[in-house]
């Protein structure tokens, strides 16, 4: 058992999350962030990697004050719980995610991260264990699911989205692709990690909307199973 698992994120013409230097930039505007915000609110949990963490420190918090009311009466907290998978236990125990708004936040590491490191984040987050080396993820979404989490929203980086693509976690995939070029070959793009050598490997994906918004287009995706 495992929680259902939409990723989303904004990219460039060119396909590039961030600069290669993963400096965040500009890639999609107000509606599309108020959208990104909407499935925030109807998720149980939002997980992002520590390159993102450390790279743009975001809080992963819901930004509009009507949803969070909503979410208050259907029973459930202000904020879904925010999840950093962080092999090493590197997330900065002053990070954004760990001190803005209410609400739980996990740390999922793996056996090989030091024990000072775990330390210093157990009084802003629960630590959950899984993997030798790095964050196994099939045994974190198992975990996750026991927890009561059967939503779960990815926002990045491109290492994750590929450790959980390659994984086969992944249901739905929502990209704004945005009317700028990043380039470089360096640049961080939906899927980096090792990428697959066979085509009867690659995950297929069925196109469920293509809509125009502001200068770029939002593309939905399901992935085939
Ligand atoms: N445009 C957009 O929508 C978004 C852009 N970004 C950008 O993405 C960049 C960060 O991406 P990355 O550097 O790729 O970092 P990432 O955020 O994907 O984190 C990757 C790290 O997660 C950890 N990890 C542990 N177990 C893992 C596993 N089993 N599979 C995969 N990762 C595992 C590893 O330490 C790995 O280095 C930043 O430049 C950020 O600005 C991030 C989110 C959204
Ligand atoms: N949807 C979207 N459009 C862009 O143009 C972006 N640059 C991003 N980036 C990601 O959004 C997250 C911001 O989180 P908070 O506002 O701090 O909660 C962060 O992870 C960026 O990488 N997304």
């Amino acid at each position: 058992m495992r929680p259902y698992v939409i990723v989303n994120v904004a990219v460039s013409a060119d396909g590039k999350l961030s600069t290669r230097e993963r400096r965040q930039v500009k890639i999609s505007g107000k509606e599309d962030f108020d959208r990104v915000d909407e499935i925030k609110a109807g998720c149980d949990a939002i997980m992002v990697g520590i390159g993102t963490v450390l790279a743009d420190d975001p809080s992963l918090t819901i930004k509009s004050a009507d949803r969070i009311a909503e979410r208050v009466r259907n029973g459930k907290p202000e904020h879904p719980v925010r999840i950093v998978v962080d092999s090493q236990a590197r997330t900065p125990p002053d990070a954004k995610i760990l001190h803005k708004g209410p609400g739980l936040r996990i740390i999922a590491v793996s056996l090989a991260a030091p024990e000072e490191n775990i330390s210093a984040l157990k009084n802003h987050a629960e630590i959950i264990q899984a993997g030798e080396v790095t964050v196994d993820l099939p045994v974190l979404l198992t975990k996750l699911a026991e927890k009561g989490i059967k939503r779960l929203m990815v926002e990045g980086g491109g290492t994750l989205i590929w450790g959980m693509l390659s994984a086969g976690l992944v249901d739905e995939l929502t990209m704004f692709v945005g009317n700028i070029i990043i380039g470089g070959k360096d640049a961080p793009t939906l899927a980096d990690g090792t990428g697959y050598v066979l085509e009867s490997d690659f995950p297929v994906l069925e196109r469920m909307d293509v809509i125009p918004m502001e200068e770029g287009v939002l593309i939905h995706w399901k992935v085939r199973k």
